[in-house]
């Protein structure tokens, strides 16, 4: 009636009432009538509390155009023209030529269909997009959360990590929450997800209650699988209130070696709390360079009864508060060799005495499917091309060669193919390599599994055995294995605390792969490749920086054929533990391997014999903004980059040639006697060009076809805009790139080497050359225009030469002291004329 009638109805209330509406009509009404109202009480029972059942008229067809939902139910025959409850309606409708592109249409035919057809093809000619299955339309009627005061409550854990310790921290997050809170589901996935709904809403959305556990990468930047989320929630335009209604607390993880410690998790802290998000529990910041667990444990002891406090899990108070109390005797029980995890000496009936709930079956988590839509594709990036660590590029080999192998320490430089890529890449990039898992764990998870050889590419490609297992990796072991002593010493494994000594005994400190904890279990046999997969972590890309111009020679053309170089990590681990702790066994040492380095070395080793193979390399460019050459090739800069670190400077130096080639602006050629590798004149005085050799009585014989020592160079090449630091033990033994660099510097550039171990008595590292130079470093840095490059090691490298080039300007007299020298550099770093291309020596042991 309220439809039909009256005139004093204005047309805004007719809007109103035929908003999210059932309009129903044709002959048979009644019936019509029946199924609309059947259908309103199924959309109010989802809360649709605004939608209405009217019957079909003019005036519902004439405000249709600023109607947002509309459910059509008729019942009628043939073409319905004389029937008085379509008729009107549909006159407006033939002649009506206002456009409803705004409208969601569902037309419900329960008569013989004619008059729904007419009224279809009308609605999709105006405009209106079609729904047909009533399920839509009662979701898209379905109010959004922020017109309702029920909101659902959802739990997410969402990680940004770049080489997985954030994601398997939201793993562990989770199986601890369920089993606090069996009945309580979460939901882990990587930030970029955000945008993924649970329940019709998005994941950090109305109602939702976020655990972030963000790491940082590069220079400060977030981690691809984040990196989409970071840039969203940052941009200024955001609205004050984009997050209201969603409470958060957040774990940052990071390195104090870098600049920006834990850059993004703070920044993500404070955003977040900026648009509108309510801060449940403070933020954490763990560090690596300290050991992550010192920061991550307290957080989370603090974070269950946060989350308790918010009622979305019980209290869990009695396994928190066991503890180990005196040391439990155990053999240290891993082995390399795969020989079974023993139990000598651990004593699990007195473990579980001590801990009645330490091994509480309630935590063994769901077996859970390995889903590749958790791994989000990093954002397709212009430069990168089509390719990203999800979809990465299978690119050819197309050379090698070893650049150092002497004293357990090999070096292999090698050359792949970007071309059919797509990307384009510039010296300063990076290209993460994703090597699959290794034969050894593969055929170790082949046996559990009690198949001939693993299948899915997957757990092949993108679960991570070799990875450290975590609390929830041994909670999924824990619950596959049949036999319960094994069983008990996973879980033993992963309670927190009473289990932490065992683990860092067992696991931490040899550094125990998952696969080998997996071989030593010869009960646990996961349900299948997926579950195995799914339990596991990610097998995560290994950055290398590019080392190499895509410029050909002559500087007139592109080649993407990009350079990198390695070295083949070894290591031991194990050592070092505390005897006090009674750990039997605890001070053997395990040789471990570097799962990337490794596998690239050996798929390269027939190129080096002079083979062609038909092996690629599955990898993709990761662009760098910041850390890039200045336009111009011969604006100053200077260049430190001892062992590896020299990588990405080697692409500088061959680009800024190449550039200057083709632009013709190349140096006045060098001197004659300027020659490289020359020995100074005395002992121990500063070689007078680069890589020469003290002429110290008994030195080692020049090389066959070495050139002939020469004094002190006359005069030095005009053009020193361009200055490396490189370091290495001897020149002999790990010079890398030692011919190149010997010809740039013949062609003007100012090499500056430092020996380690050449001179017995004293180690002459890179930090002290810079030292050295005070005075030409000093002006560089203070010219306004010339760039500092650092590259290599983070832990000691960095700082040292941080701490060198804040000694030059005070030396030189551009800072008053230390502290406005430090405060000098900083404002350097901002301008982005001090860059830094760091990691910690840890990654050495991860690649
Ligand atoms: C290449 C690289 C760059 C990094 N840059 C930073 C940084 O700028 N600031 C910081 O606090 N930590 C930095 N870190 C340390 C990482 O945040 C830290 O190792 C963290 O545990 C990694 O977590 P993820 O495995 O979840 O990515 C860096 C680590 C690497 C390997």
């Amino acid at each position: 009636d309220e439809l039909c009638s009256k005139q004093a109805c204005s047309t805004k209330k007719m809007a109103e009432i035929a908003r999210d509406a059932i309009l129903y009509g044709g002959k048979d009404v009644a019936k019509a009538q029946k199924a609309a109202e059947d259908l309103l009480q199924k959309l109010v029972a989802n809360g649709c509390d605004e939608a209405k059942a009217a019957p079909l008229s003019r005036k519902a067809a004439a405000s249709l155009n600023e109607a947002r939902s509309v459910i059509v139910v008729l019942c009628g025959e043939g073409d319905g023209a004389q029937e008085p409850n379509f008729d009107r309606f549909w006159r407006y409708l033939k002649r009506s030529a206002d456009r409803v592109d705004q409208l969601t249409t569902a037309v419900l035919d329960i008569g013989d269909g004619a008059l729904g057809a007419l009224v279809s093809k009308r609605f999709e000619e105006l405009g209106s997009t079609p729904i047909t299955d009533v399920e839509k339309v009662v979701a898209a009627l379905k109010p959004t959360a922020s017109s309702t005061t029920e909101i659902q409550e959802r739990l997410c854990v969402l990680y940004a990590s770049q080489t997985g310790n954030a994601e398997c921290i939201a793993k562990d997050v989770k199986v601890e929450i369920e089993a606090r809170s069996p009945t309580c589901s979460v939901v882990v996935k990587p930030l970029d997800a955000w945008r993924e709904r649970v329940d019709g809403t998005e994941l950090i959305g109305k109602g939702a209650t976020c655990i972030i556990i963000a790491s940082t990468t590069g220079n400060g930047d977030a981690p691809d699988n984040g990196e989409r989320f970071w840039r969203y929630v940052r941009k200024r335009a955001q609205p004050s209130d984009l997050l209201e209604g969603v409470r958060y607390c957040v774990l940052g993880l990071g390195d104090t070696n870098y600049d920006k410690f834990c850059h993004v998790g703070k920044v993500l802290d404070g955003r977040f709390a900026e648009v509108g998000a309510d801060r449940f529990y403070e933020l954490g910041c763990a560090d690596e360079a300290m050991g992550l667990e010192h920061a991550v444990d307290p957080w989370l002891n603090g974070l269950w009864p946060a989350l308790c406090g918010l009622g979305l899990i019980g209290d869990g108070s009695v396994r928190e508060k066991v503890d180990l109390g005196e040391p439990v005797p155990v053999a240290c029980c891993c082995s390399t060799d795969h020989a079974g995890l023993l139990l000598r000496g651990f004593d699990v009936d007195k473990f579980l005495r001590e801990n009645p709930r330490g091994l509480d079956e309630a935590q063994l988590p769901k077996v859970r499917e390995a889903s590749s839509a958790e791994v989000t594709a990093a954002e397709e990036n212009g430069r990168a091309g089509a390719f990203s660590a999800v979809r990465p590029f299978e690119a050819p080999v197309v050379g090698a060669s070893v650049l150092a192998d002497a004293n357990g320490r090999r070096v292999v430089h090698v050359e792949l193919d970007l071309t059919a890529s797509g990307a384009r890449y510039e010296p300063g990039d990076s290209v993460g390599v994703r090597c699959p898992n290794d034969h050894e764990s593969l055929k170790a998870a082949a046996a559990a599994l009690g198949v001939k050889e693993v299948s899915s590419s997957e757990l092949i490609h993108n679960a991570d055995l070799s990875a450290a297992p975590s609390r929830s990796v041994l909670r999924a072991l824990a619950g596959w294995c049949s036999d319960t002593k094994e069983r008990d010493l996973c879980l033993a494994l992963a309670a927190r605390p009473a289990g932490k000594l065992l683990y860092d005994a067992c696991v931490a400190r040899p550094r125990l792969k998952a696969y080998e904890l997996l071989a030593a279990l010869p009960s646990c046999r996961p349900p299948s490749e997926a579950a195995l997969a799914g339990a596991l972590p990610r097998l995560s890309a290994r950055y290398y920086s590019v080392a190499s111009s895509p410029l050909t020679p002559d500087g007139a053309a592109r080649k993407e054929i990009v350079s990198l170089c390695f070295s083949v990590v070894k290591y031991e681990a194990g050592a070092g533990t505390n005897a006090a702790h009674s750990l039997e066994g605890a001070d053997r040492v395990y040789a471990r391997k570097g799962l990337c380095t490794t596998w690239l070395d050996e798929l390269v080793r027939p190129v080096l014999a002079g083979k062609t193979i038909t092996d690629r390399v599955p990898c993709f460019l990761k662009p760098s903004e910041a850390f890039a050459l200045p336009e111009d090739p011969d604006a100053p800069i200077l260049m430190v980059g001892p062992g590896t670190g020299v990588a990405p400077f080697v692409g500088f130096l061959e680009h800024r040639a190449r550039k200057r080639r083709a632009t013709a602006v190349s140096a006045p050629p060098p001197p004659p006697s300027a020659l490289p590798g020359a020995r100074p004149a005395l002992p121990g005085a500063r070689p007078a060009l680069p890589g020469a050799r003290p002429a110290l009585p008994g030195a080692r014989p020049s090389l066959p076809g070495a050139r002939p020592s020469v004094q002190r160079a006359p005069q030095k090449p005009k053009t020193t805009t361009t200055t490396l630091y490189f370091g290495c033990r001897a020149r002999d033994v790990d010079w890398l790139y030692r011919e190149r660099m010997q010809a740039h510097a013949s062609a003007g550039l100012d090499l500056r080497l430092a020996f380690s171990r050449e001179d017995p008595d004293t180690k002459v590292y890179v930090q002290h050359l810079v030292k050295e130079d005070a005075r030409k470093v000093a002006q560089l840095l203070s010219d306004g225009v010339g760039r500092v490059y650092v590259c290599g090691d983070g832990a000691n490298m960095a700082r040292d030469v941080h701490h060198a080039l804040a000694h030059s300007l005070v030396a030189a007299g551009k800072a008053a002291d230390k502290g406005a020298a430090l405060a000098a550099l900083e404002v350097l770093k901002k301008d982005g004329r001090l860059l830094h291309d760091i990691w910690s020596p840890i990654d050495e042991y991860e690649d």
